[in-house]
């Protein structure tokens, strides 16, 4: 069956990459995870302390960068971040770096580059608008932001991380904002993109919902 590429936006913990990787690995697909490429920037500027708003400084930080992904694993430079970009302190600045458009520049055009065949599925904000806006699937991801607070509380319990609801809550409703209000290539539905609220389905559900749009294209 001839492959397709499949677009997949919405906020934060929506369920984006759980439903992305499930998908690609019942239809053989790649998944790209567009969000881990902008943690790898954000991880790079804290770790180095790289005053993101020098352009100069910005530029060099950016064409030393070379990210890759290999067995569900991301590494930066050849170093297995894959854990370290998950910190919530990565989360908060990469909404804050992803808003530079020296950044998006240089991540779209490699996300663009990467799927320029077809198999893919991209998660993200922008990938329906700006990344793949001729992709043959779009799908719109929302949920309510307290389902997706209590989700993101309950995997860091069942992984043994020290975590505080309220605290996820609100770090949620920042990265919202500031995701959605940017001005370059906010978080939004695009027009034809289909809308799935996952508020209150379950992974299998979700997942069926997305391989049925899927089935109509393929
Ligand atoms: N429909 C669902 N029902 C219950 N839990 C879900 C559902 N979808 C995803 N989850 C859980 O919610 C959490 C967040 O999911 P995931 O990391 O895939 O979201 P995301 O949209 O990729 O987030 P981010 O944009 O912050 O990277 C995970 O623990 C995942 O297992
Ligand atoms: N296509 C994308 C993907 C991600 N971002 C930004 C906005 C997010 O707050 C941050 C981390 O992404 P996540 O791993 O939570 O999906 O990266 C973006 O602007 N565009």
């Amino acid at each position: 069956m001839a492959k397709i590429n499949i677009a997949i936006d919405g906020p934060s913990g929506v369920g984006k990459s759980t439903i992305a990787d499930i998908v690609a690995d019942k239809l053989n697909y790649v998944h790209l995870d567009t969000g881990a490429m902008y943690r790898c920037v954000a991880y790079y500027v804290l770790k180095n302390e790289i005053d993101y708003s020098n352009e100069e400084l910005l530029e060099k930080a950016l064409s030393d960068l070379k990210i890759s992904f290999q067995n569900d694993h991301v590494y930066l430079n050849g170093e297995d971040v894959t854990k370290e970009i998950r910190t919530n302190d990565i989360s908060m600045m990469a909404s804050k770096t992803s808003a530079v458009p020296m950044v998006r520049q240089k991540l779209v055009d490699l996300q663009k580059e990467i799927a320029k065949s077809k198999g893919y599925i991209l998660d993200g904000r922008d990938i329906c608008t700006v990344v793949l806006p001729d992709a043959e699937v779009k799908i719109f991801m929302n949920a309510d932001a307290k389902a997706r607070a209590q989700r993101r509380y309950d995997e860091y319990i069942n992984k043994g991380i020290d975590a505080d609801y309220e605290t996820i809550y609100q770090d949620i409703i920042a990265r919202d904002y500031q995701d959605s209000h940017r001005k370059i290539s906010p978080l939004k539905k695009a027009d034809d993109a289909i809308e799935i609220d996952t508020s209150h389905l379950t992974i299998d559900e979700v997942v069926d919902a997305v391989l049925n749009i899927i089935n109509k294209e393929i």
